[in-house]
Parts: structure tokens; sequence; C-alpha cells
């Protein structure tokens, strides 16, 4: 999303700072962001010593009768709000967390528990239940935002058209003994037949050869192609092992997987049906599966572009070979990726899993597009109330290369410890989150260019100096206000220390930065005076008792120009004190 003609603005504001080095109403004039990190312009605050940093922890007494006087006029999610009382700004958590709603958690109190638990994102899988089901799920959702102040929006990921999958006619796993043969037909039959499988398709079999390799679900078994029968063919257990209900499949040949092109389209009639529904239903986000090129995300996008009363995100999943063949086109069509692991790696052997998720979620934050990072990240504690050491080990790495967000599947939907597992994935990534502000604390990664037009790139250039500063200057905090969330990403694209907060009188637009690392998404009534914006916003969270008077915020905007449109050649820099 470009700014449009916005003149972009960073004003960077120290908070009554006694022994602040900014002069106060001091605005410096002809793009001097870099120059003034560069100088190493420190804002030294409180007399804790040890630097910048050291002098950050901040606490809050909460002022409880001063709050309600202000409530419902600043939009500030009852979560991120405890979460800043009790853990200051530097404390507040950056990696957001989508959690997959099912039955073990579609109550509302199972709902509550996992919005205060951190939910960021509730996502519904249609390849699931009924659509009432899910419309239960989603005005619970809403009553949940409305009435109790959370701030967490809702996914529709669709069942896509999904060929690799085959079923035993047995509700629970089967086992494979080496040396066993097995008919895969795409024929149809009631019940269950001995060493049968039925694939859901019925040119499952096409182009595929005797001696070819058939590998279920990743490897969960593989047998040979010994002989083909029309369509079906006859295989001999080769590694032996499980056969679960509804496992998907794929053939390699050489060492390769062989890909097939087959003539299915990325949105079925039943996927367009519950996309009417998504949107009827005002749905937050929309992930594609199975996604195979940037075509069904361009039309998808135009779709909602008409019939959507709101803008709705589209994301792509990536979940298949071709979509990492044409990954850049689809990245560049969505407005962010989530990475599938688990039908990735029924595409592609296991062990390239690691490089290729590390791949995309640097290559999706060049690109400036949300990335969240799916699948099994937990998938113990589906059953057990312990994850093991290797699935903290993945999450971990999962913050480390700083994905915007981290999904539960099966630990949520059906698992006996969903909360948990929310909140291990909590402590997890706030851990590696402050343990990567430590290690990272003077160097920022040097950005690609994304805009074209001079505006674009103004933007660009604010947002990544205006971090860099933040980071230098040690703020504690980092204000952007916004109309369509372009600013506050392109801030978040950065990683900073201190957490950003993006006001914004748009609710789509507040509703979809709840999936960008480090973003606070929070509303107010805008006006065109930033003066203005910047006072209320201050004075209600000065209420609130959410920010104090020493404290020092870097104020970033898109919303009005200060300076005339066609003076694009400067920005401006507000260092300014405020009693
Ligand atoms: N809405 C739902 N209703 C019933 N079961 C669900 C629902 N959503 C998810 N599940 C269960 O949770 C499991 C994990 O969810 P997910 O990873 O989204 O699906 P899948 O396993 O089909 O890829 C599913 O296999 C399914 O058993
Ligand atoms: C998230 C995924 O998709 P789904 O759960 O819809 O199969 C996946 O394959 O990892
Ligand atoms: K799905
Ligand atoms: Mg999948």
């Amino acid at each position: 999303m470009a700014v449009a003609g916005d003149l972009a603005v960073a004003f960077t504001r120290a908070i009554a700072g006694n022994s602040t080095t900014l002069d106060s109403k001091n605005w410096v004039c002809g793009a001097p962001l870099g120059s003034l990190c560069n100088n190493g312009v420190k804002v030294k605050r409180k007399a804790s010593g040890g630097g910048v940093r050291a002098t950050l922890q901040v606490g809050f007494e909460p002022k409880e009768g001063l709050r309600k006087n202000v409530e419902g006029a600043l939009g500030f999610d009852v979560v991120s709000e405890s979460e800043l009382r009790e853990k200051g700004f530097l404390g507040m958590s950056k990696t957001k967390l989508v959690c997959t709603i099912g039955p073990a958690c579609s109550s509302m109190e199972d709902l509550e528990k996992l919005a205060l638990g951190g939910m960021n994102v509730a996502r519904l899988n249609m390849c699931h239940n009924t659509r009432d089901w899910h419309l239960d799920v989603i005005r619970k959702i809403k009553k949940l935002n409305e009435e109790k102040g959370f701030c967490v929006s809702v996914m529709m990921d669709t069942e896509g058209s999904q060929i690799h999958v085959v079923d035993h006619g047995a509700p629970s796993s089967v086992k494979v003994e080496e040396g066993s043969i097995w008919l895969f037909t795409a024929n149809k039959f009631e019940g269950t037949r001995p060493r049968t499988v039925q694939a859901n398709y019925s040119g499952f079999s096409e182009g595929i050869k005797v001696g070819d390799e058939l590998v279920i679900d990743g490897g969960m078994a593989s047998f040979e192609v010994i002989e083909k029968i029309g369509n079906d063919l006859k295989c001999k257990c080769t590694d032996p092992g499980l056969f679960l209900p509804r496992a998907k499949f794929s053939f390699w040949r050489d060492g390769r997987i062989v890909e097939r092109n087959y003539e299915l389209p990325t949105l079925s009639t039943k996927d367009w049906a519950d996309i009417d529904f998504g949107i009827s239903e005002g749905v937050d986000f929309i992930s594609l599966s199975f996604v195979n090129d940037s075509d069904a995300i361009s039309n998808l996008k135009d779709y909602i572009s008409t019939k959507s009363p709101k803008p709705i995100r589209v994301l792509a999943k990536i979940e298949c070979l071709q979509a990492l063949h044409k990954l850049e086109k689809i990245v560049e069509a969505s407005d962010g990726i989530m990475i599938a692991r688990g039908d990735l790696g029924v595409d592609i052997p296991l062990e390239q899993i690691p490089t290729v998720q590390e791949g995309i979620t640097c290559f999706c934050r060049q690109m400036n597009k949300p990335v969240i990072v799916a699948s099994q990240l937990l998938e113990s504690m589906v059953e057990y109330p312990t994850p093991t050491r290797a699935e903290v080990a993945d999450v971990s790495e999962a913050v480390r290369q700083y994905a915007d967000a981290l999904m539960l599947s099966g630990e949520s939907a059906i698992g006996s410890y969903g909360q948990k597992a929310l909140s291990v994935l909590r402590m997890t990534s706030n851990r590696m989150e402050s343990w990567s502000r430590e290690e990272n604390q003077e160097s920022l990664p040097v950005q690609h260019q994304l805009g074209v037009s001079l505006s674009e790139r103004i933007a660009e250039q604010i947002c990544n100096c205006a971090a860099e500063m933040a980071d230098k200057l040690g703020v504690d905090a980092i204000f952007v206000y916004t109309k369509h969330g372009h600013m506050a990403s392109l801030l978040s694209r950065n990683r900073p220390n201190s957490p950003i907060f993006a006001f914004t009188d748009e609710e789509s637009t507040r509703m979809a930065l709840t999936l960008q690392w480090g973003v606070i998404p929070l509303s107010i009534d805008l006006t065109d005076d930033m003066e203005v914006n910047i006072a209320k916003s201050v004075d209600l969270l000065k209420a609130k008792g959410m920010v104090r008077q020493e404290d020092a915020v870097l104020v970033v905007s898109d919303v009005t120009p200060t300076c005339s449109a066609s003076s694009t050649a400067f920005q401006l820099i507000q260092v300014k004190t405020i009693s």
C-alpha cells in the first residue's frame, strides 16, 4: 500500500526529560535524521546510570480514577494495557500469536482465556466443521472485543483444493508393514477394504510410473509403485510406518518430487461460498490454501474490493512446491504470508524446511509483508502438558528469525492444553525477544529499498531512520499516526527495540496491525492537525497512567502533511519537551 501523496513527517519528542540533550521546540529541517543518529545523540534519563538501555525500566502506578474518565476515547486493548503496566515499554511482547479455534476452545470462556493469554488473531480453518459453527465463533470473538476490550482479529483459512489426500477408511491410524502390498485407487467404495486406500482425486496417478516412490505425510511411510492398473497404483511398502486418516502423499523419482500440474482451481466453489460468508461476517484476514501463483491472490483482492464494505487482508499460504517457485510474485501480490509447514513438508524434504522458513521469513521482511510461521510448533502439547525441548527451540528460532507471528494449530483447536501452549509461546518468544534485543544493540539491518516514487521512498527512509533513531536514543515508545497502517509496518519492518503504538481511526487498519511484529494498534479519532493528534493521544495515555512525564517517545505520521506536499525534499524532526 502506498502512502498516496501523503508527505511523511517524523518527530521526536522527549516528554519532559530533565537531562535531555535535545532542545525543546527544536525543528530540524533537511532530512537530518541519519546525521542526528550518527552523532550519537542520546537522551539521558533517570539517575540509574549504565547508559540509556539500563534506565528504561518503567514501573506504572495504575490510576484507576483517571482511567475511568477516558475509557472509550482511546481504543487500547486490555491485554497490551496490562502488559505495559506490568512490564513497562520494553517488556511488551513483539511477536504476534495466532490460535486455531476448534472444538477444544470455542466456548466464550475458553476464547476469553486465549484472548487474555495473548492471542492476537483467531484462525478458523474452513476444512473443518460447519459454517454455522464458524459463525458462532466469529460472533463470540467480536463480542469479546466489544464488551471486554480485546483486540483479536479473525482470520478465515480456506479449504483449498488439496488433492494429496488419501483415506484408508478407518477412524484412526493403520500400521503399514514392511513389504506389504497396498492398492491406491480413486474408485469410491463404502466401508474399508484391507490394504486399500482411496485417493480423493481421479487424476492422482497421472504421470506416475512403475518404480516411483510414494511418500505418506512427508515420511510416515513409503512405498514403491510396482504396477499401474488403469488409474490405480499397486505399491509395496519400503519404509514401514503409520497411515493416518486423510493422509497426504507425494511421489518421488531420482530423489526429487514429481511435479504435476493438476487442473484444480486454488479457490473451489466451496471456497468462494466461504469467502462470501467471511465478507458478510467481516473477517479481518483471509488466508488462501495451496496458492500456486499470484493470480488467485490478485483475483481475490479484486473481488474483496468490489464486494466487501471494508478492506480484508489476503494472506498466501506457502505450502506447495509451486508456491516456492513463484514466491516473489506471490509475496508481492499478497498482504502477508503463512509458512504452512505441515503441507510444505509433504512437498519438500523435511530437512529443507528450516532453511526455506528462514528464506521466506527474511524475504517477507524485505518486502514488508507480515509472515506467520505455522504448524507443529508445539505439536506434542496436543497431548502433553509440557512441550519438548526441541519444540521450544523451534519456537525460539522462529522468533530469532523475526517472524511477525507464530501459530498454534491442533494445540489450541483440539488439544487439552491450548491455553498452556499459548503461554509457552508467549514466554518463549518474550525470552528470545529480549535476548535478540541485547544481541542486536548496535546493529540495525540495512533495508532493501521498496518504494519507487519519491514520496514512497521518503516514507521508507523516514521509518528506517526513525527506527534507528529510536534505538539510539533509547526512547520508550514509537508513536505512529496512520490511516492504512503503511508507516506502522515500515517501522515494524526495522524491528526496533521500543514498541510501536499505532494510532488509527480506521478499524480495519487497527485489526490488520494485530499481525505485525511489535505494533500495538490503538484506535483514536484523528484530525488533520498533527499537533492536536499528538497532544490528544499523549493526554489520553497520561490520563490512563500509561505514559509518564519522563518518558520519551518518537513520533511518526502518515496522516497529514505538516508542510506542503510539493516540498518533498525535506522532512521535519520535531524534538520537543512537553510540560
Ligand atoms: N473448526 C474445527 N472443528 C473441528 N476440528 C477442528 C477445527 N479446526 C481444527 N480442527 C482440528 O484441529 C486439527 C489441527 O488444525 P489445523 O492444523 O488447522 O488442520 P489440519 O490438521 O487439517 O491441517 C485438525 O486436524 C482438526 O482435527
Ligand atoms: C497451516 C497449514 O494448513 P492447514 O492446517 O490448513 O492444512 C499447513 O499445512 O501447515
Ligand atoms: K485450510
Ligand atoms: Mg495446509
